[in-house]
């Protein structure tokens, strides 16, 4: 695990579904497929049913009183699809340690439980750490920690997993990130994470298409170059 983490893989764009059903509004506040994509506009109810649709996600947030906070970032995740493609991008395999940045309502969090991960989630707003802590407290496999990501040691947070893991039975296969992460920390995120490839093996973030953009695409000759640039392409080499 010593090359540089993965980066900025890219997800195809997700077409919405095909309406089977009656379109429902998104969230009141924000739906990140919405802000991800102009095409994702709009929710709408297949044959299938996820454990985290529509009013799964307002019943966990109407259950704490909450609402979704734009100071937080908070965009829930309401498309089931996106939370596998996310698990797919980074090949979330049973072993694997899998850190979550912001969990949330757990949407994201209990694809990568099913796929058999040990799962590490960051959560600042406490609202929604104990929301997860009592949701996946049936498994010793998921661990929340209420922190602000940007002022952690996320370096400290993993050393302390990995001794706590190997002192069990289970043993790790790779550190990977995979998050659908608050879009106002985007840039920190990326700062932290990219000189961690001795830790992680693959980091896969949902992030704004215009932010992915700007990190991966801006040349020196665009008025868009910016020190995080300098610091993705040290890093890319
Ligand atoms: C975009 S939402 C994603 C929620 C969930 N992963 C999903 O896909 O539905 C971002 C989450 O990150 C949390 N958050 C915001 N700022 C944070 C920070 N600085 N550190 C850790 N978590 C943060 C928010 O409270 C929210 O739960």
């Amino acid at each position: 695990m010593s090359s540089a983490p993965h980066l900025l893989q890219t997800i195809s764009p997700i077409a919405p579904p095909k309406p089977r059903g009656k379109v429902r509004p998104s969230l009141p506040a924000h739906n990140s497929t919405a802000d991800v994509h102009r095409r994702m506009l709009s929710i709408t109810c297949g044959t299938k049913r996820s454990p985290d649709d529509y009013h799964a996600t307002l019943r966990a947030l109407n259950s704490r009183g909450r609402r979704p906070r734009k100071s937080f970032g908070q965009h829930y995740m309401l498309n089931s699809e996106v939370n596998e493609q996310l698990a797919g991008a980074a090949n979330v395999q049973e072993g694997d340690v899998v850190l979550e940045i912001g969990p949330g309502t757990g949407s994201l969090t209990n694809v990568l439980l099913d796929k058999g991960a040990i799962v590490l989630a960051i959560e600042k707003d406490p609202h929604m750490a104990a929301l997860v802590k009592q949701r996946f407290s049936h498994t010793d496999r998921f661990k929340v920690w209420q922190e602000d990501f940007v002022k952690c040691h996320i370096r400290s947070h993993m050393f302390l997993l990995f001794e706590s893991i190997s002192s069990s039975d289970q043993k790790p296969r790779h550190a990977k990130v995979v998050s659908n992460i608050p879009f106002n920390i985007s840039t920190d995120v990326v700062k932290q994470l990219l000189p961690m490839g001795d830790v992680f093996s693959e980091v896969v973030l949902l992030l704004q298409e215009e932010t992915a953009q700007r990190l991966v695409e801006s040349s020196l000759r665009t008025s868009e170059y910016r020190p995080i640039n300098i610091f993705i392409n040290f890093y890319s080499g």
